[in-house]
């Protein structure tokens, strides 16, 4: 088990750990990552970045090259069998028989797991499937359930037994933002639980929406880690102006040395004004200049604004 004294549990730890395939250069740079008990972890980074090599370590499904990994205070690999079992995993799809239904399928799972009593089977499958919303599609053949019910499935199975952790590799993907949705509320609903979830995603409103916590890859190596809320803080926000004279607008934004990122009709942004400007005068300086003002507002910063300020580059979803 973990260490279970103090209050600052890491369920993941990495240091230095590094994936280099054959040739090339590192898919995954010497990383070091911490991931508190409790959090909602996401990992994110645009495709090719590491994610998924990294969740393979992590697993004991590849070995590293260098560095070193523990999951709930283990030493990965070497600890795989102790660990595992505690563990929750979805990477790449779940494996399911199209042919058997879904309660089949769990059913399959859970027979294949030493440790889980025969007699008690059923009971732990129809939790399962409660859990994830589908009891009621529970003796439909798996081949004709959407992709977020085969999703759904791949959850109920990694949760057929307690788990303090959950590791889900972009869970999401592929979809519908009511899939989306339903994945989100689950994840939510497990974290509440207690349950750490570390779950990767190439997309950052998503992590936004439903994490703690989040580490930024790009190329093998890791940005930034922390808090959401602490991430997003460090980069600041943007200036909007909402007016039907955009390019007026940009010329007074500009007159006060104000940065324009870009002017989509009516919706002009800019970097946020110097600290020293005050609001109030670059408002009435857009009225004196005969822009009909709509809207004015500084956001506050988004984490991909963390990330344009990390990498100097948009967050390429497409990778
Ligand atoms: N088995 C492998 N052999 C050689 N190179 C690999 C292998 N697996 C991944 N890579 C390379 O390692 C890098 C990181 O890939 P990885 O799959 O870990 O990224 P990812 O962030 O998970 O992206 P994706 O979301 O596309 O899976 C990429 O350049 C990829 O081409």
């Amino acid at each position: 088990m973990a260490a279970s004294a103090g209050a600052a549990v890491s369920v993941i730890e990495t240091q230095e750990l590094t994936k280099r395939y054959r040739g090339g250069r590192p898919a995954v740079d010497r990383l070091s990552l911490t991931v508190p008990e409790g959090a909602v972890f996401g990992f994110l980074g645009p495709n090719g970045s590491g994610k998924t090599t990294t969740i393979r370590m992590l697993m004991g499904l590849i070995d590293p090259t260098g560095g070193t990994a523990r999951v709930l205070g283990h030493p990965m690999p070497r600890a795989a069998r102790t660990v595992l079992p505690q563990v929750g995993a979805l990477i790449e799809g779940p494996a399911l028989y199209g042919f058997l239904s879904g309660r089949d399928n769990l059913l399959r799972f859970d027979a294949a797991d030493p440790t889980a009593d025969p007699r008690t089977r059923r009971a732990r499958v129809a939790r399962a499937l409660d859990r994830v919303g589908l009891t009621p599609a529970a003796a439909k053949k798996a081949k004709a359930y959407s992709l977020g019910m085969k999703q759904r499935l791949g959850l109920a199975a990694a949760l057929l037994q307690p788990r303090r952790l959950l590791v889900l590799d972009e869970p999401t993907n592929g979809l519908d933002p009511q899939g989306m949705r339903e994945i989100r509320t689950l994840v939510r609903e497990l974290a509440s639980d207690g349950t750490t979830v570390f779950l990767s995603s190439h997309l950052l409103d998503e992590i936004e929406q439903v994490c703690t916590h989040a580490a930024v890859m790009a190329q093998g190596r890791l940005l930034t880690q922390g808090p959401v809320a602490e991430l997003a803080a460090g980069a600041r926000g943007r200036l909007t102006v909402t007016t039907p004279d955009p390019a007026d607008a940009r010329h007074v934004l500009k007159e006060h040395g104000i940065t324009v990122l870009a002017a989509e009709g009516e919706r002009v942004t800019a970097e946020p004004p110097p600290p020293e400007t005050d609001l109030a005068d670059l408002t009435a300086a857009l009225v004196a200049a005969g822009v009909r003002v709509r809207g004015f507002g500084v956001e506050r910063a988004s984490l991909e604004d963390a990330f344009v300020a990390l990498t100097g580059e948009g967050f390429d979803v497409a990778g």
